[in-house]
């Protein structure tokens, strides 16, 4: 079916129209660049394929499953701000490869939509009513986001009515909302937190339709991490359903740095950046004392990208345990013979550790709880006093004289939430205003059903499923963790997979925070 056959294949649904409840799964095959719907009514993937295995993952429009609608002229080609701007806009063309290291023979793989102005919008400025939402754990640079989608809209599309959902999803249909005006957003940049509040748990799709619906609300800004984005995905494919005119927008904000596709996400850099007065100090702390033993525990559930990268920036830690390198305690080779080889070499140690690190081998020892959050997610076992107790017995141990193996002073520090409550530093905070503004431009643009994030520096226009699809990781057959294991010296436990055994998923695990395509440059 030709993409100009599409209105007639869609059921007619009104904006704002509730009861136009139609789940007719209109199955419409267009050429390249189409959209369709499957059976269960959920929209299937945009791709668009073009020559030398160029392939674009496009993110939906509106006019996928709205007919006829009214366009307009971008006010932002009128703002005086950008009267000397050489492009206002970009070019509806334009992509962003996922993949840049590339050989003279490769295929052109996969590209993402770039994010920016358009020409054309598919919203009047006095038409918009934008809700803004924070969901998950806190990160720096929430309220920078949330700062900027307000001033993006206010300044560049002359958007008045914002508002704010109080306390995450469940907000949505238990709390008032809060007015957001450039005003009242002024200084929120400088403060940890969200001035939104957040919480975990509560998303009921329906519920939360509902009053978008009820509300009038036709442009919705979620932050949060993974969780959350599956959840964004859902309240736009129930929007979708009932064909509002309104637009879902995904801002992904995640401490753990454990979002694919994406180069980084915000309030990584300062959380690396805060660490490592938590390392400092397990260092001065250590470096006192004989045999003294720093302890550091960081964030990182699943993903050790926090660990790996205050251990790099640091240069005072000899050992980094993440969740995906395991390791032992016992044994030639094992953590315990390491601790012990490294105090008598230095007299001190400083050990950083992921809160996700080592669960298997508390788990061995402990009933496993199988405890679960609001949302859903596992909760884990506190590795830093599990490890600080493990240290101090292996090291009270007594030969057959009576004598104690050595005398270790061992100090643990935990500043996990300290790394994430802090205000982002100055450049996350010029990370999230190019992901705000981007986020604005994308749901005046008519684009809805996507996440913005920078893809090898430039920011673009994801498919969720893209984001939700699986966890990044830190790949330890990566260049980047034989980097970590060359700065600290310590052993790489595990035994190293063959290389040639490397699967496609670790390959694709290994894009980098630094912006550049490989950590094997
Ligand atoms: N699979 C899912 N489907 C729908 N909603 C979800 C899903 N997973 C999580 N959510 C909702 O998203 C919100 C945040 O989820 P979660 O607590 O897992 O945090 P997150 O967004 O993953 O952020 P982070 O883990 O980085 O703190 C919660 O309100 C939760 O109900
Ligand atoms: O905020 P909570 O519920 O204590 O959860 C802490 C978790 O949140 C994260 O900071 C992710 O947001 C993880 O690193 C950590 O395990
Ligand atoms: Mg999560």
């Amino acid at each position: 079916m030709e993409a100009s056959m599409l209105s007639s294949a869609v059921p007619s649904m009104n904006m704002h129209g509730k009861g136009t409840e139609n789940s007719t799964s209109s199955v419409s095959k267009l050429k390249n660049g189409s959209v369709s719907f499957s059976a269960a009514g959920n929209m299937e993937p945009k791709i668009v394929k073009g020559e030398d295995g160029y392939v674009l993952e496009d993110v939906p429009h509106f006019t996928d499953y709205i007919p006829n609608l009214p366009t307009f002229t971008n006010p932002l080609q009128a703002n005086s701000a950008y009267s000397i701007a050489r492009k206002v806009c970009v070019d509806c063309d334009d992509t962003i490869a996922q993949k840049i290291v590339v050989h003279k023979d490769s295929a052109r793989g996969t590209h993402f939509r770039r994010a920016g102005a358009t020409q054309q919008v598919y919203f009047e400025s006095d038409e918009v009513h934008a809700c803004i939402v924070t969901c998950g754990g806190l990160c720096p640079g929430l309220n920078t986001v949330i700062r900027e989608i307000v001033c993006g809209l206010y300044n560049m599309y002359g958007v008045k009515k914002v508002v704010g959902i109080d306390g995450g999803y469940k907000g949505f249909y238990s709390r008032n909302t809060v007015p957001l005006t450039p005003k009242v957003v002024n200084n929120i940049h400088k403060r940890g937190g969200t001035v939104l509040g957040t919480s975990r748990g509560g998303h009921d799709t329906k519920k939360i339709v509902d009053s978008i619906q009820d509300r009038g609300i036709n442009q919705v800004y979620i932050i949060g991490g993974d969780g959350t984005q599956k959840g964004a995905s859902f309240i736009f494919e129930e929007i979708r359903r009932r064909g509002l005119k309104v637009a879902v927008a995904g801002i992904p904000k995640t401490i753990d740095n454990d979002i694919p596709v994406i180069d980084k996400s915000f309030g990584f850099d300062t959380a690396v950046e805060e660490a490592q007065r938590a390392i400092n100090a397990a260092h001065v702390e250590a470096e006192s004392m004989e045999n003294g033993i720093g302890l550091v525990k960081l964030m990182g559930r699943h993903s050790g990208f926090i660990a790996m990268f205050a251990t790099l920036a640091s240069r005072d830690v000899d050992c980094c345990l993440i969740p995906e390198s395991p390791f032992y305690l016992e044994g030639p080779g094992g953590l315990f013979h390491f601790i012990e080889k490294r105090l008598k070499e230095n007299g001190h140690m400083v050990i950083v550790i992921a809160e996700g690190a080592g669960q298997e081998l508390v788990a061995e020892e402990s009933q496993a709880t199988g405890q679960q959050d609001a949302s859903g997610n596992h909760v884990l076992q506190d590795i830093g006093i599990w490890m600080s107790q493990k240290i101090k017995e292996y090291f009270s141990r007594t030969d057959e004289t009576g004598e104690k193996l050595m005398a270790v002073t061992l100090k643990y520090i935990d500043p996990t939430y300290m790394i994430r409550a802090v205000p982002s530093n100055a450049s996350d905070n010029v990370y999230c205003t190019l992901l705000a503004q981007c986020a604005v431009h994308g749901a005046m643009a008519g684009y809805t059903g996507f996440t913005v994030a920078p893809v090898n520096g430039r920011n673009a226009y994801i498919p969720f499923y893209r984001i939700t699809e699986k966890r990044n990781k830190v790949v330890i057959t990566d260049r980047m963790w034989a980097r970590l294991l060359s700065s600290t010296n310590q052993p790489s436990f595990p035994v190293v997979k063959d290389s040639s055994k490397i699967s496609k998923e670790e390959e694709e695990g290994d894009r980098r925070v630094d912006g550049s395509a490989s950590g094997s440059k």
